[in-house]
């Protein structure tokens, strides 16, 4: 009733036969805007009966204010109207003049898109349909093609293209870029609404207080200008500052002599080409004394030096680069420079085994030329570097940096995460680690390495723990790896070892350990499963210890304590019939009863036996069958193939006479066997 109240307030001025369903529907949204009651102020001097509206259709509370202040400023004047301008208006205007250098029908079907406040470009592509760009997706402005006469149409309507391809319409902080061909023609355009945000810096306003030097890091189109044109204002209305704006593309301060009201108090200098952003730079830190210099896209060796040299007389710097992560910029030669240049060090032995590291590592030159860095992830949320220079040496040492998450919550309100260098857990996925679990293969049980290793002692250790994982690295930094240890908070359950042969699993570098079959066959004959990943960072290190962590949960540990009981058993078998052989059947010529054994190390034993040239007999039943080794020289071929054709149950005095009966070797070994090597 209160709003109907008002209603007939607003519309007292208007004769009621000329209200429409629209109108009234109009005039009720007005109640929503806060101008409301200065509308009733002022005498309408354009009857209603002109009002342009065909109907409304909006989606959004703050898109229908908006469009509603756009129609009456636009269709109405008033006799005090500067007093009825608001941000919104100024805005309403300025998208008024981009949408004008679109045709006609363009314009209009533009017009009535429900986002209209949120567009984001017009593309023009000659013989293309032209396209409006949302930030819900991409829209088509007309089915007729872009003629020449449509680009000559929009192109007649903005400043020069300078060499950069870039030009801007008079007093607005819109962007019309040009493609031409081969000609020099112009022959596409990309029109970017620029808009200034009050609040789209705000959560980074702390930073801004307190005088940091600030870059601005993020891809195309996710707001860099939008924020740092808001940095300006902030500095110079709110704090007072001397803000010069180095304004290269004049994306900042608009188009046009006279800056664009969206960076407030700061001042700003053209560029008359973007070669000359540097030169003008130090010019303006010369001539104009600034506490604050704002320059939008650092992208060459120049550009970053003449900022690193700004920053050192001490000079609050805000920039943006081209770029994802911080990252980006430590790879990128020209802009190295911003994070304090990277330089390639060879350490001491000494040094690099105190820091557990390789001997060439990177490190950082010298101090960065800003204080804090920020990755734009979105327009509602930021990643904050508050020490650029300890978010550069805990990339080069292969760490988590620390970093701030800032979002701006559905409210408008500040959402601030501390993020401890911690595990990316959002990265779960197992694709990129190879897992590779290696088989012990049988033959390698006879061979001499095997037997003169001291496996017993292995054994005994490795049975000694059963809840610690060891690990042992190949290829990958040492500090990395228990780093990732530490921050998984599983250092008691995991541990490093130097020792290959008494480690659970091998954690390795894929590209080094292909170069070194060495270490395959050691990991083979050890039977550990092998870890492997493509790049050392503390991420994937991670990544690949929860890996082997949640293995091993699942039994892979209780597997190695089978396998490695196995293999006890296995090298205590084969120990026990070297030294019947060595001891007894050899030098004494006696047959010799060895222990009870399962079925399949018998056979091995049966395998090293015939090593000796020696015959072997089953005897006994299941559970307590064993082998005798008989002091009768046989052949390789027949060795085993003569034992087995023996049942288990016969007798050893039997056998002996069935072996000689069907060899018909000799009873007695005249020539001792060579023992193996
Ligand atoms: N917070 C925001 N809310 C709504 N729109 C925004 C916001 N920030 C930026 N935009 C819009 O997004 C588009 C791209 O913004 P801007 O030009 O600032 O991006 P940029 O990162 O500087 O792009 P480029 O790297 O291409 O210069 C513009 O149309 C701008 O008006």
């Amino acid at each position: 009733r209160e709003k109907v109240q008002k209603l007939s307030l607003v519309t007292e001025r208007t004769t009621s036969t000329l209200l429409s369903r629209q109108t009234q529907m109009l005039c009720f949204s007005l109640l929503q805007i806060p101008q409301i009651p200065l509308l009733t102020q002022f005498p309408l001097q354009v009857p209603l009966s002109k009002f342009p509206f065909k109907a409304l259709h909006f989606s959004q509370k703050s898109s229908l204010q908006k469009v509603v202040t756009k129609k009456l400023c636009g269709c109405f004047s008033f006799s005090n109207s500067s007093a009825f301008t608001s941000p919104d208006d100024d805005f309403d205007v300025e998208l008024g003049r981009l949408l004008a250098l679109l045709p006609e029908e363009m314009r209009s079907r533009v017009s009535e898109h429900p986002e209209l406040h949120d567009l984001v470009e017009v593309v023009m592509d000659l013989g293309r349909r032209p396209l409006a760009r949302f930030p819900s997706g991409d829209f088509v402005l007309s089915d007729c093609p872009i003629t020449l006469q449509d680009l000559e149409h929009a192109t007649a309507q903005v400043g020069d293209f300078a060499i950069d391809n870039r030009a801007g319409i008079s007093r607005t902080l819109h962007r019309i870029s040009a493609i031409r061909n081969r000609k020099h023609q112009i022959i596409g355009l990309t029109c970017r609404v620029g808009r200034a945000i009050p609040g789209s810096a705000s959560l980074l306003r702390d930073l801004v207080q307190d005088g940091a030097s600030i870059l601005l890091i993020g891809p195309p189109g996710v707001g860099k200008t939008t924020i740092i044109r808001e940095i300006a204002r902030m500095l110079a209305n709110d704090y007072k500052k001397r803000v010069m704006i180095v304004d290269t593309s004049n994306e900042i301060g608009g188009d046009g002599d006279i800056p664009h009201s969206g960076i407030g108090n700061a001042r700003r200098m053209q560029v008359p080409n973007s070669d000359m952003q540097h030169k003008v730079l130090i010019e303006a830190v010369e001539n104009h004394m600034p506490q604050v210099i704002i320059i939008d896209e650092i992208g060459t060796k120049l550009e970053a030096m003449a900022a690193s040299t700004i920053a050192q007389r001490g000079i609050q710097l805000v920039a943006t680069a081209h770029g994802v992560t911080i990252e980006n910029l430590i790879v990128n030669p020209s802009l190295e420079m911003l994070v304090g240049g990277i330089q390639s060090v060879t350490l001491g032995d000494e040094e690099a085994n105190r820091r557990g590291v390789q001997k060439t590592v990177l490190e950082r030159k010298g101090p960065s030329t800003f204080s804090c860095a920020v990755e734009i992830i979105s327009k509602n949320e930021l990643r904050v570097h508050c020490s650029l220079e300890a978010t550069v040496d805990a990339i080069l040492s292969g760490r988590l940096p620390n970093v701030e998450v800032r979002k701006m919550n559905s409210q408008g309100l500040k959402d601030m995460v501390q993020m401890e260098p911690s595990i990316d857990t959002s990265v779960e996925k197992k694709d990129e680690i190879l897992f590779e679990e290696l088989q012990m293969k049988d033959e390698r049980i006879a061979s001499n390495e095997f037997i003169s290793a001291s496996p017993l002692n292995e054994g005994e250790n490795s049975l000694e723990d059963e809840t610690t994982i060891r690990l042992y690295v190949y290829g990958i930094l040492e500090v990395s790896v228990i780093q990732a240890i530490n921050q998984l908070k599983m250092d008691t359950a995991l541990q490093l070892t130097d020792n290959i042969s008494e480690a659970d699993a091998l954690l390795a570098l894929q590209s080094k350990l292909k170069k070194n079959s060495g270490i395959q066959a050691a990991a083979k004959s050890h039977d550990i499963p092998i870890y492997v990943i493509k790049t050392s960072s503390l991420v994937q290190i991670t990544k690949v210890i929860k890996a082997l962590a949640s293995d091993c949960a699942n039994g892979l540990k209780d597997s190695r304590s089978e396998e490695n009981a196995k293999s006890l058993e296995k090298t205590d078998a084969l120990e026990e019939a070297r030294i019947a052989i060595e001891q007894v059947v050899i030098p004494k010529g006696e047959t010799v009863e060895l222990l009870p054994r399962p079925s399949h190390i018998i056979l091995l034993q049966m395998d090293f036996i015939q090593k000796y040239q020696l015959q072997s007999e089953k005897i006994g039943r299941e559970p307590d069958v064993r082998l005798c080794i008989l002091p009768y020289q046989a052949s390789l071929d027949e060795g085993r193939k003569s034992s087995e054709s023996v049942g288990a149950d016969s007798r050893l005095d039997d056998f002996r006479g069935t072996i000689g009966e069907l060899n018909g070797s000799p009873l007695i070994v005249d020539r001792l066997p060579l023992l193996p090597d």
